[in-house]
């Protein structure tokens, strides 16, 4: 099964309901940052987020997004993953969708280590005896011992990443989502979550990633879409650097 994806027209506008609606049309009319300010049929501003994409990514595809803040990358990063549907146009995907957007949601605070690596798994819709085969492969990796007894809310910011890393990352799918590259824990973790990326990266049919970093694009990208006002500006390739 090969996996791709494909936009045709497709449109995200965010309606704002809001009373000071005319003034707050006319500041943000000159800005240079964000999507375009429209109205709909009700006459309330409209913020087009994304405007009429066309793109197909297919196996191999490993494209970056760049552009300017609320040039509309996560807005279609979301669309990708599921979380927002068009508002117009078609979005066609084949292959199953690994989203790391927001690792830590739906982690549970109440729940140890344990029974939150157990409810993702469930969450993710898979079988019991697979995730118990997965169990100790993440609670290993995250090195934290015994604390994957206890509780989340017992945790420290960076212990509970490292837990929601090592739960997010341990899936199989043809299609990676990821807004700017992943960075977690203190410098020993975050080297082994680097790999760890590689890996998953490397075994994703199609990689999309949000970045402001030039550097990450060149280095892990084989494809190059800039936004701006929610609108392709430009969709190249991109040229591997000599060493
Ligand atoms: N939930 C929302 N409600 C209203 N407007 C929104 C919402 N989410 C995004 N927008 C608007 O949509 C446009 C695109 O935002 P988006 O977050 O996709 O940009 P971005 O390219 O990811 O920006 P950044 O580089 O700052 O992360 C912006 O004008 C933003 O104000």
């Amino acid at each position: 099964m090969e996996a791709f994806i494909r936009a045709r027209d497709l449109s995200v506008d965010f309606p704002i309901y809001d009373n000071s609606h005319r003034s707050f049309k006319k500041k943000v009319l000159n800005l240079t940052t964000g999507g375009r300010i429209g109205s709909d049929a009700g006459k309330h501003p409209v913020v087009s987020a994304l405007a009429e994409l066309n793109f197909d990514f297919s196996h191999g595809d490993r494209v970056g997004l760049v552009g300017h803040n609320g040039s509309g990358k996560t807005t279609l990063l979301r669309v990708l993953s599921g979380v927002y549907a068009p508002v117009r146009g078609q979005l066609s995907v084949r292959g199953k969708i690994a989203s790391l957007l927001d690792v830590s949601m739906g982690l549970d605070p109440d729940a140890t280590g344990f029974e939150n690596i157990y409810l993702r798994g469930i969450m993710d819709g898979l079988k019991p005896a697979l995730i118990r085969s997965k169990i100790d492969e993440i609670a290993d990796f995250t090195d934290l011992g015994e604390y994957l007894n206890l509780p989340v809310r017992t945790y420290s910011s960076g212990m509970m990443l490292r837990l929601a890393f090592a739960i997010s990352t341990s899936v199989e799918a043809d299609i990676l989502i990821m807004d700017e590259w992943l960075s977690v824990g203190d410098a020993e973790f975050s080297a082994k979550a680097a790999a760890r990326l590689d890996v998953l990266v490397g075994n994703a049919a199609i990689l999309v990633i949000a970045s402001h970093n030039p550097a990450l694009i060149a280095r892990i990208c084989t494809r190059k879409i800039h936004l701006e006002h929610g609108r392709v500006l430009s969709d190249e390739p991109v040229v591997p650097e000599v060493q």
